[in-house]
């Protein structure tokens, strides 16, 4: 069964650049002669299997972070963290992506980088070529891509996974009304398929949707917790 723990979580960024006047105290302190920004303040919470957990918050509360802590994308400088099941991530639609491979290299690398056979990465190449809808733009390096082409490119990658634990940002839900309602049935699948899944959001509507728990975070601690029944689309 998947499950997250985590117990004083704390991540902290150096801060290169700055003016101690313009940053609010609390976000900020010394270590070792540094300035840096407290991005989450000691975080203990514990997510179970079923669970699909809705981060909110204000601009700046640490959603991300913790969304990318959680993959492993930062390590927290003090506290405890176990995350049990295999991870799928769509946190950085162009993270992996080499810009200068055309998107239909990028597929094909990252099946080959998965430990797929030459047969089974050109299978996924079909799919994801298919699915995403970017026609003869998947033959172009991905570096001219608008940020709807990486978003639909990313998706259609992504959704090819069957994570344990499926981590991600709303910047995956911002595609086009034509991909989004194509995409739709496709996330819904993953979500089903995922036992926990912890998405960083400020829709409301979204939260109702896909979510049966939300935690909500303000200065990087945790303000409230709260369970509510799944409505529709992850059950
Ligand atoms: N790579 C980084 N370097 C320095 N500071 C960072 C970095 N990433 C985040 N921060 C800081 O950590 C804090 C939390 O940022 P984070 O991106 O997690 O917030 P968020 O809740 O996801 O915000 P938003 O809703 O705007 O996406 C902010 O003060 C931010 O400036």
């Amino acid at each position: 069964m998947a499950a997250i723990h985590a117990e004083g979580l704390r991540v902290e960024f150096p801060l290169y650049h700055h003016s101690a006047r313009s940053l609010k105290k609390s976000l900020v302190a010394r270590s070792q002669g540094r300035v840096m920004v407290q991005a989450l303040r000691g975080l203990g919470f514990e997510i179970g299997g079923g669970e699909r957990v809705a981060l909110v918050g204000p601009n700046g509360s640490g959603k991300s972070t913790l969304l990318r802590t959680l993959a492993g994308i930062y390590q927290p400088c003090a506290g405890r963290l176990r995350v049990e099941g295999g991870i799928g991530s769509m946190i950085d639609p162009m993270a992996g992506m080499d810009q200068f491979l055309t998107g239909r290299e990028n597929i094909m690398l990252r099946g080959l980088y998965k430990g797929l056979s030459d047969r089974e990465s050109r299978a996924v190449v079909d799919r994801v070529v298919a699915f995403s809808g970017l026609g003869e733009a998947i033959d172009l390096p991905v570096r001219g891509y608008s940020a709807g082409m990486n978003i639909r490119l990313a998706f259609a990658m992504a959704t090819e996974m069957a994570p344990d634990i499926l981590l991600m940002d709303e910047w995956f839900l911002a595609g086009d009304e034509d991909f989004m309602r194509r995409a739709e049935t496709r996330l819904a699948e993953l979500v089903r398929g995922a036992e926990i899944m912890v998405l960083a959001t400020h829709d409301m509507a979204v939260v109702r949707q896909w979510c049966n728990r939300v935690i909500r975070l303000e200065q990087g601690v945790i303000t409230a917790d709260t369970r509510m029944p799944l409505l529709v689309a992850a059950e």
